[in-house]
C-alpha cells in the first residue's frame, strides 16, 4: 500500500531516472529478490538533498545490498560508511560496492549499528549526513548514538517513518500486528519534532521521510 494516492505514486514513478546503468541493474536485482531498497521517489529526494548540502561524509545505518550507499557516492562523490548487521547482506553489499567500482568511496562495516556507532564515537568520526534505514523499532537508539557523530548543521534523515500509513492511523494495521513498532515510531517522531537542537520536517515521500537539521551548539551530551 502507498501512503499517497496510487495514481500520484505511479505518475511520479514514471519520472524516475538514474543515469548509472550499473546502479539501475543493482536496483532491478534487489527488487526481483524482494530486498528492501530505497523507493524511487525517496532516492530522488535524498540524492538532491545530498547535492544541495554538498555532503562529504555520509553515515548510513542499514546497507542491505549496498544500493543506496553506492547511489550516494555516485551522485555527489561523498565518502560513505554504511553499517549492516546481517552477514549475508553485508557480504552482498561488500561485493556489489567492489564490482560497481565504489570501494574507494564506500566502506561497509559489519555489526549491529548500536555497537558500531559506539566504536565510531570513540574513533571521533564525524558526518555531515546520517541516513537511518534499519530496524524501525530501534530508531530512537540509532538517533541517540548518531548524534555525537554529527558535525554542525548535519542532517539526520530517517526512512519509513510513516510505516505505510500506520504511524498516522491504526486503521492501516487492522490486525494490530505492528502495535509495538507503531507505538515506538510515534514516540520517536514526537521526540525528534520537539527537540530544541533539531529542526525536523516529515515528508510523505516514499514510505515517509524525516529530515532533521542538527544545531550542535544547542546539543548537550
Ligand atoms: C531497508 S534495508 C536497507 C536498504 C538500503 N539502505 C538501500 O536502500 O539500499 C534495512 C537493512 O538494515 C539492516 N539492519 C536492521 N537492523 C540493523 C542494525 N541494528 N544494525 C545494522 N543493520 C541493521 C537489515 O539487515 C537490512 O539489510
Amino acid at each position: 500500500m502507498n501512503i499517497t494516492n496510487d495514481i500520484v505514486t505511479s505518475y511520479i514513478e514514471t519520472l524516475y531516472k538514474n543515469d548509472n546503468p550499473r546502479l539501475r541493474e543493482l536496483r532491478a536485482f534487489a527488487e526481483e529478490r524482494h530486498v528492501p531498497v530505497i523507493l524511487k521517489d525517496t532516492e530522488g529526494l535524498l540524492l538532491n538533498i545530498l547535492r544541495i548540502k554538498k555532503a562529504s561524509h555520509v553515515l548510513e545505518i542499514g546497507s542491505a545490498v549496498g544500493y543506496s550507499a553506492c547511489c550516494f557516492a555516485d551522485s555527489c562523490g561523498c565518502k560513505v560508511i554504511t553499517v549492516e548487521s546481517d552477514k549475508e547482506a553485508y557480504d552482498a553489499a561488500k561485493s556489489n560496492i567492489s564490482e560497481l567500482g565504489f570501494s574507494d568511496k564506500v566502506q561497509v562495516r559489519f555489526g549491529d549499528a548500536r555497537d558500531v556507532l559506539l566504536q565510531m564515537a570513540a574513533e571521533k568520526e564525524t558526518f555531515d549526513v546520517v541516513f537511518i534505514d534499519a530496524a524501525k523499532s530501534h530508531y530512537r537508539e540509532f538517533w541517540d548514538l548518531a548524534l555525537p557523530l554529527c558535525s554542525q548543521d548535519a542532517l539526520v534523515i530517517c526512512d519509513n517513518v510513516l510505516m505505510k500509513g500506520m504511524t498516522v492511523s491504526d486503521e492501516y494495521d487492522p490486525g494490530r500486528r505492528y502495535k509495538t513498532s507503531i507505538r515506538k515510531m510515534r514516540e520517536f517522531i514526537k521526540y525528534i519534532t520537539h527537540l530544541e537542537y533539531a529542526d525536523t520536517c516529515v515528508l510523505p515521500v516514499g514510505d515517509g521521510v524525516s529530515v532533521s537539521v542538527i544545531d550542535k551548539d544547542l546539543y548537550i551530551l
